[in-house]
């Protein structure tokens, strides 16, 4: 066997043509997904203190920032509404509006843009809710599941019938994507997809989202009677095999980065693509650690975001979407 003098690793690594040429993976925009959230009004941004650099955006800002993605060669954004404090109530009513801010911002989209860009939208009930949970509670104060799918699909098609090319359920109940898919054939929606949050973990990385769509202050106790252990590993890609099942066209890990090795394994175990959500919180650790000065963002950003690609993930959810594609794209 070769060794030492000959065999030198560093041989390949010694200039930068020779470590373009072995580089296993490859980060391109369209690995890319960016999520926005939308707000009420005309000419509205509102930044994100939690989120530094995100902001919340008002239906002509989120056309603008969805030509922006179209630019940048982002093939797909991802919808989140600030659902206006006077329209959430018990059961997250206002979802089932057809002209509700989302329904409303994938109009805007798609009558600006079409098939230039895919409208990815969250289905759950958390921005809807006065309790902020992402379901419908019983008399005990317990998100009941069947009751919530119920909800979650008249929720889908109104978000499809308004032009959604992805509804992605990220509530965690059981059996939502049987549901949702039969209600989207029933009603002639063959080719809207379904990316299923399947593996979606009870974390403490979601804070500043909460902030972004107005539930942090309304949210009482926690999200672990629907949401995953931590601890677990095993019981994801027994999540993920039941919605490839149940038609689930692409599964999410989420959150990121603390949760690669859930990537890696249902990437080997399952011939589904798979994506990861880069939250809101390792969003705002890395801005801290840039405003910290202990840190490059580009470097940051652009290492973290390969690491994802490197695992195994088909594509990233992030919300350094626009700043990774403008490095990519030079
Ligand atoms: N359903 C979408 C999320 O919960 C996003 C979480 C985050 O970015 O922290
Ligand atoms: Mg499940």
């Amino acid at each position: 066997m070769s060794q030492y003098p000959h065999l030198r690793l560093r041989r390949t690594r010694a200039t930068a043509w020779s470590r373009a040429m072995y580089r296993e993976t490859v980060l391109t925009p369209a690995d890319l997904i960016w999520p926005l959230f939308v707000t009420e009004g005309q000419g509205v941004e509102e930044p994100i203190g939690s989120l530094p650099g995100v902001s919340r955006w008002s239906l002509d800002g989120i056309v603008a920032r969805a030509k922006e993605a179209v630019a940048l060669g982002i093939p797909c954004v991802a919808l989140f509404p600030n659902t206006p404090a006077q329209l959430r109530d018990d059961t997250g009513s206002e979802a089932h509006n057809p002209q509700n801010l989302m329904c409303n911002a994938i109009r805007a989209i798609k009558d600006a843009l079409g098939d230039d860009i895919g409208v990815l939208t969250d289905v759950a009930l958390d921005p809807y809710t006065s309790h902020g949970q992402d379901g419908l509670l019983d008399d005990a104060g317990y998100v009941a599941n069947d009751a919530t799918v119920d909800a979650l699909v008249g929720q889908a098609l109104v978000q499809a019938a308004a032009g959604a090319d992805i509804v992605a359920p990220s509530d965690m109940m059981d059996g939502r994507i049987a549901a949702v898919r039969e209600a989207l054939e029933d009603e002639g929606h063959h080719n809207v997809q379904i990316m299923a949050y399947a593996a979606k973990y009870a974390s403490a990385f979601y804070g500043p989202f909460r902030d972004a769509v107005g539930s942090r202050g309304l949210l009482k106790g926690d999200k672990k009677t629907y949401q995953m252990d931590p601890a677990n590993g095993a019981e994801a890609l027994r999540e993920v095999e039941l919605d490839i099942m149940e038609g689930a066209d692409s599964v999410m890990v989420k959150p990121g980065l603390p949760y690669l090795d859930i990537v890696r394994r249902v990437h080997e175990e399952f011939d589904v693509p798979v994506f990861a959500y880069q939250v809101s919180g390792e969003y705002a650790m890395i801005e801290a650690a840039v405003a910290a000065g202990v840190g490059d963002r580009d470097a940051l950003v652009l290492e973290t975001l390969t690491a994802f690609k490197r695992a195994g993930a088909s594509g990233v959810l992030t919300y350094h979407a626009p700043l990774a594609a403008k490095l990519l794209n030079g």
